[in-house]
């Protein structure tokens, strides 16, 4: 303590900076919680009740003993007399420490038992007057025998503790005084404060050995059990354990030996169950059964467990019963297709037909149907239609982008992650051996390094080897005999040729603006206002607004995009009727471009024609056909023909060819031979990001370029298409009735065709061959009389019109 505080300490203590002067027989008492200091031992003690710190800085000063007494109740902060025990122990302070955190430790030495006889008053602490209780001598024989017994408890007790001092084994052997043993061994061993303060009190030697041995006995009964606890709970421990080993063990001989556990052979069971009652061919249900006994001899850890689990799940799921006998009404037939489709009377007729001739010869091999035409022309529906006709079931699997025969007939069980083919996975689906299956793009199928997919598709849909298809996956096989198979293509020309020869064509060309309104009207109006959650009544589309959609918005073969684009406009009201701004509308062409945008399709003609070195086109897509402006443009040079509009080999060979013809028929066109020479020509085909390629864009090139140096417009009513040839003769092309179509779409009123493509105009439907006026072409000389406005053409060209090749080459 520094010396200034040591002053204020005093200062506290007695005013005047003394030390309170305390009676010879008298002790400052330190009143303690918890603890009884027993004579002969050391014990620090803390303190830091206000009156216990004076009382020992009180001692301190003056170096005088204490008496350290047991509070009663530890709770009391401040205790008066009747609070404390009345036996304690008289002290000497070795030392008295402050702990940087404030708090008071005084190490005592205990003396001497002492009795308190009366408080005195006047102090900041208990001051009491007390009485020394001396320590009585020991020499009767039963104290001996007692003081026996205590040490060996003792001993006994301290071994059962851990870190226990050699010193203190060494004291407890030692001490023949048999107070002093009771009172260490009372203060070491793990006794209660209670029973501590009693054996402080105890005066009586005999009696208090009696009273230690007691404390001791019980603590030695506690610590006894408490390690039969210990033991017991460890063999516990070690016996769960050891049923766990044994059960793991268990476990996995099971396995080895195939009796898997409960759930396996419930799973086994259900898989017996589904097997029995899936109605397989004998060859079929042999092979079940055969791997089901495999899998109930197989943990079901096993890498094979599960291939083997998802070939039984295929085999049980696979329809594998008789299906329900055709029953074809040929009545019935027509009507659903006629309830279905409009327009299309040919189509029906054939397929009223082919139904007719499966209905009188079930089993005969009729050929497949192969619909071909551009996307949304209704193919997908008339095979609906046909199934629904039919009372069967209809599945469609795509052969789009098909490389690899594994696709179509799967691969085998050895291969990780190996599956059926798309035709087991369908009929699968269709849960039918006897649905119509509609094989999707045809004509997109590759033709694959892997096996030929159109192999294996022949072997499907050939009736003298289906009936036992072999899936690689099934490894069985399977009748296929009783499908019936749709096919479906955009362009014919792609099909493979094996292929082709077994289907029945049946070309669906696309449709007329005056069909397509008759479509929208009877069919796709009805059903967007039902998918839109419209009721009847709530929208109305006048017949001008619908042939605005079809010219304004939608350029297809198709009614695809129409639909689209009704929907759209459906969906419009249903938001207006839902918020309440509208209770009905009624769409007649003006509010169109508020909810669809701008017009998408501007009349095109109208923009580009009457211009010298314009041209319409007529081009064939796989999405139907479509017209085609060529334009030509001439700017000084020497003669270069520069081509643009991603044009391919062959499309710039008829440019060239085109190019060469006008010069050769110059004379005859009234141009000035010199023009070629001080002039390059520039050939365009616009919509440049898409690829175009084919001959038939020749006669149009051809014009074009006569237009262009004859300075005369190509007529703006007029689209043409056809091939041409070095010496001025017009050859046949392909895509007629496409090609029509799109041309009636687009408003041309005359259409330049080969003369050769006569008999395509068969296959033309009825509106377009009434609304459009066709010329035939047999050289490029007709072209030119039919395009221009003006009759250009000079004797001397009419003359040349056989073919001669001219030599009049500027
Ligand atoms: N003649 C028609 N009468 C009534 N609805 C038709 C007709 N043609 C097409 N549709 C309707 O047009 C939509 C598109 O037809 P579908 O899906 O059958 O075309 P798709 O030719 O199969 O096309 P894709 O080749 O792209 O599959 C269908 O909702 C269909 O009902």
């Amino acid at each position: 303590m520094s010396s200034e505080k040591a002053q204020l300490e005093r200062d506290r203590l007695a005013p005047g900076g003394g030390v309170l002067v305390i009676p010879v027989d008298a002790l400052v008492i330190v009143p303690i919680r918890n603890a009884v200091l027993f004579p002969g031992m050391i014990l620090p003690l803390t303190i830091n009740r206000e009156q216990a710190i004076l009382a020992a800085q009180q001692a301190a000063k003056s170096e005088s003993q204490v008496g350290i007494l047991l509070q009663r109740n530890a709770e009391v902060e401040v205790p008066g007399p009747d609070d404390l025990c009345t036996v304690g122990t008289v002290a000497s302070v070795l030392r008295y420490v402050t702990l940087p955190d404030n708090s008071h430790v005084i190490v005592c030495q205990g003396e001497q038992r002492f009795r308190v006889s009366e408080y005195l008053p006047g102090y900041p602490f208990p001051v009491a007057r007390v009485v020394r209780i001396d320590e009585s001598e020991a020499n009767e024989r039963e104290i001996e025998a007692r003081l026996i017994r205590l040490r060996e408890r003792a001993l006994e007790v301290l071994h059962f503790m851990p870190q226990v001092s050699q010193e203190l084994l060494h004291a407890v052997q030692n001490i023949s005084q048999p107070g002093a043993l009771a009172d260490l061994v009372a203060s070491v061993t793990e006794i209660k404060t209670a029973d501590r303060q009693k054996i402080l009190e105890t005066v009586d030697l005999g009696q208090r050995l009696d009273a230690v041995l007691d404390c001791l006995l019980r603590r030695l009964e506690v610590l006894r059990l408490s390690r039969e606890i210990d033991e017991r709970t460890r063999a516990s421990m070690d016996h769960h354990q050891r049923e766990y080993l044994l059960r793991e063990q268990l476990k996995s001989i099971q396995k080895e030996l195939g009796e898997g556990d409960a759930g396996n052979a419930m799973e086994i069971e259900a898989l017996r169950k589904a097997i029995d009652e899936a109605q397989m061919p004998e060859e079929v249900a042999d092979q079940a059964n055969k791997e089901l006994k495999r899998l109930q001899h197989m943990s079901d850890g096993a890498a094979e467990y599960s291939m083997i689990r998802a070939y039984l799940d295929w085999l049980v799921e696979l329809p594998w019963r008789e299906p329900e006998p055709d029953r074809i009404e040929i009545a019935e037939a027509r009507r659903v297709l006629e309830a279905d489709h409009f327009g299309l009377e040919q189509v029906k007729k054939r397929i009223v037909e082919f139904l007719a001739v499966r209905k009188l010869n079930p089993s005969g091999h009729g050929p497949i149907l192969c619909f071909v035409g551009p996307p949304g022309v209704g193919k997908t529906s008339l095979g609906q239609s046909i199934a629904r006709a039919l009372g069967r079931k209809f599945v469609r699997a795509s052969l789009g982008g098909v490389h690899d025969e594994a696709e179509i007939r799967g691969h085998r069980r050895t291969y990780i992650g190996a599956l059926p083919g798309n035709i087991i996975q369908a009929i699968r689906k269709a849960g039918s051996r006897g649905c119509v299956m509609m094989l999707d793009e045809i004509d997109k199928l590759g033709s694959g390094i892997q096996g030929d997919p159109s192999a294996a598709l022949l072997e499907v849909l050939d009736p003298e080897q289906n009936n036992t298809f072999r899936d690689n996956y099934l490894a069985l096989p399977y009748d296929l005999s009783r499908m019936l198979f749709i096919t479906t293509a955009n362009v014919l020309d792609n099909v493979p040729g094996p292929l082709r020869d077994r289907m029945e064509v049946i070309e669906l060309p696309g449709y007329t603006q005056e069909e397509k309104l008759e479509i929208a009207r009877r069919y796709l109006v009805g059903r967007q206002i039902e998918q839109n959650g419209l009721k009847d009544g709530q929208i109305d589309f006048s017949d001008a607004a619908l042939l605005a959609i079809i010219r304004d918005y939608t350029r297809e073969a198709g009614v695809r995009s129409l639909e689209r684009q009704i929907g759209a406009v459906c969906r419009r009201a249903a938001v207006s009727i839902a918020e309440g701004t509208m209770h009905t509308m009624q769409v007649d062409g003006s509010e169109l471009a508020g909810i669809l945008g701008p017009v998408r399709y501007d009349n095109e003609i109208a923009l580009r024609a009457g211009l010298p070195g314009v041209a319409t086109g007529l081009a064939w897509t796989p999405a139907g056909g479509d017209i085609l402006f060529i334009e030509a443009s001439r700017t000084a040079g020497d003669g270069k023909l520069i081509l643009t509009g991603q044009l391919g080999e062959v499309m710039k060979e008829s440019a060239q060819a085109a190019l060469t013809l006008v010069k050769t028929r110059a004379a005859g066109l009234g141009i000035q031979a010199a023009r070629f020479a001080r002039s390059d020509v520039h050939v365009h085909v616009p919509a440049g990001a898409i690829p175009k390629d084919g001959p038939s864009a020749g006669v149009a090139m051809f014009i074009a370029l006569a237009s262009l140096f004859s300075d005369l417009p190509v007529r703006g009513d007029t689209a043409m298409t056809g091939e041409i040839s070095l010496r001025g003769l017009v050859l046949p092309v392909g895509g007629i009735k496409d090609k029509v179509l799109a041309a009636m779409r687009a408003g041309i009123e005359r259409v330049l065709l080969p003369a050769r493509n006569r008999r395509d105009l068969d296959e033309v439907p009825a509106a377009a061959k009434e609304k459009l006026q066709f010329v035939f072409l047999d050289s490029v000389d007709d072209a030119v009389r039919n395009a221009m406005p003006e009759p250009v053409l000079k004797p001397d060209m009419e003359a040349s019109a056989a073919g001669r090749l001219h030599s009049d080459f500027p």
